[in-house]
């Protein structure tokens, strides 16, 4: 809320062109998709010949999955991997997006065939995130904690 009021301010709603400004904001969401991210398995590939990966041999015809969840919650990379902390991607976090080789964060995939939604994706987090916290006021219901248990599906069809 602090870096909205001191970006935006009260007298109007946040807008496209704030979003640069609003890096905490921006590092809040690559935050929250390094510890839940929503493609936690990516897109499988199949092997289109033998190969070796990693010192493995990959028969052609194999399934490879690239295990997103467990790059970001790799100990040997990230600091305490199970706590929220934001802070850890506001400077490096520009370079963690796409086209690049920093292979331990790809909530989007990483090389050809990674993600070509992610400047979508990302204009329409931060400004739904950063509109709702302009225009409510948060809180969490009596001593509960908020349920931060994972569910992953894909639907698109409407819940009854
Ligand atoms: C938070 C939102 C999103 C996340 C986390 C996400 C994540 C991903 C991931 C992990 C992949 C697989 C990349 C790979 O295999 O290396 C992917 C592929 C893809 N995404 Fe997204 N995505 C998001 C939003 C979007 C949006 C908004 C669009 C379109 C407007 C989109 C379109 C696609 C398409 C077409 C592919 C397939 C690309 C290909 O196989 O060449 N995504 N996405």
């Amino acid at each position: 809320m602090e870096e909205l009021n001191q970006e935006v301010g009260r007298e109007r709603w946040v807008r496209e062109g704030d979003i640069p400004n609003l890096v905490y904001l921006q590092a809040v969401v690559k935050e929250t998709l390094r510890m839940y991210p929503p493609g936690h398995l990516g897109v499988p590939r199949e092997a289109n010949e033998d190969c070796c990966i990693a010192g493995y041999h990959v028969p052609k015809g194999t399934w490879v999955f690239l295990n997103v969840l467990r790059l970001h919650r790799d100990l040997g990379t990230w600091n305490s991997p199970l706590e929220f902390m934001p802070k850890r991607l506001l400077v490096s976090g520009a370079e963690y997006l796409i086209g690049n080789k920093k292979f331990e964060y790809a909530p989007f995939g990483k090389g050809r065939r990674d993600c070509p939604g992610v400047l979508m994706a990302n204009q329409v987090m931060h400004l739904t995130l950063s509109t709702l916290l302009q225009g409510s006021h948060l809180t969490v219901s009596g001593d509960s904690l908020v349920d931060m248990t994972k569910h992953y599906t894909v639907t698109t069809r409407v819940l009854a």
